[in-house]
């Protein structure tokens, strides 16, 4: 198991945003966190990739009770905003972040051209990524995320404001992750992007409301889409954008 979550729960002064919630997610899982704007995605992602501080219960990641360091280590995050620097190349940036990593000499260059080609960026990595799309963008912080080879990947809303043709690109950049060994746990609120996971937790109002992969949701509610399912359990609907 990578991820072992026991009655979870966060609070922001009176207000509870992360009910008791209890999840685990194995190695080599891609995972999706579903839910309405709001229902406690980022939250709960932020406390496993160790933004976040739980207000209490228990949280194991790669046999290691959390707070720790060494887990934290294996932890890639991609965040919803990018932390990018725009007057910098591309890779300029991977550099950056790669001293942030400590990584040094020839492993740096290696890493660097490493997720350079994982994310297709390549052949502009000498570009102002103030001068990128937004798809490209967002490659490159998933690319940044991957520099320290980390074991568990987590990204909030990967593909936010992407359309349909680099959505799909990035999809099978998580694919290739996949195979090569990593967990990823991904948010959205995009349902046919749910359809691409693993399993699904669909989340509304800070609580779990069912777990499963996408069609043991739609077989228990006799439904034909995620979307329906999702209704099935009482949560609110997003379509795409
Ligand atoms: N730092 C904070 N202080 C106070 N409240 C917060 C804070 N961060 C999040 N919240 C609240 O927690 C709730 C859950 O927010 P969260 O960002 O986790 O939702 P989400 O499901 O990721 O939404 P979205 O899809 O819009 O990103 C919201 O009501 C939000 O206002």
């Amino acid at each position: 198991m990578v991820i072992q979550i026991t009655d979870l729960t966060k609070a922001f002064g009176k207000t509870t945003v992360i009910q008791k919630t209890s999840l685990s997610i194995e190695k080599g899982e891609i995972f999706g966190m579903l839910g309405p704007s709001g229902a406690g995605k980022t939250t709960l992602v932020k406390m496993i990739a160790g933004i976040e501080k739980p207000s209490s219960g228990e949280m194991v990641i790669f046999d290691q009770k959390m707070p720790s360091a060494e887990p934290i280590q294996k932890i890639g995050y991609m965040a919803q905003t990018d932390g990018l620097y725009h007057d910098l190349t591309g890779e300029e940036n991977l550099s950056f972040f790669s001293a942030m990593y400590h990584l040094k000499g020839k492993k740096r260059q290696e890493r660097i051209s490493h997720v350079l080609s994982l994310v297709n960026l390549t052949e502009h990595k000498r570009k102002l990524v103030r001068n990128y799309s937004g798809g490209m963008m967002r490659r490159l912080s998933l690319a940044v995320a991957l520099l320290h080879e980390p074991d568990l990947i987590v990204l909030d809303e990967p593909t936010v404001g992407i359309d349909p043709v680099l959505r799909q690109s990035i999809w099978e950049e998580l694919y290739k992750l996949k195979e090569m060994g990593m967990t990823i746990l991904v948010t959205t609120h995009v349902m046919d992007e749910a359809e691409k996971c693993d399993r699904l937790a669909m989340m509304r109002e800070g609580s779990i409301i069912a777990v499963g992969s996408p069609a043991e949701l739609k077989k228990e509610t006799e439904t034909e889409t995620i979307e329906q399912a999702f209704l099935h359990y009482g949560g609110g609907v997003q379509h795409a954008h």
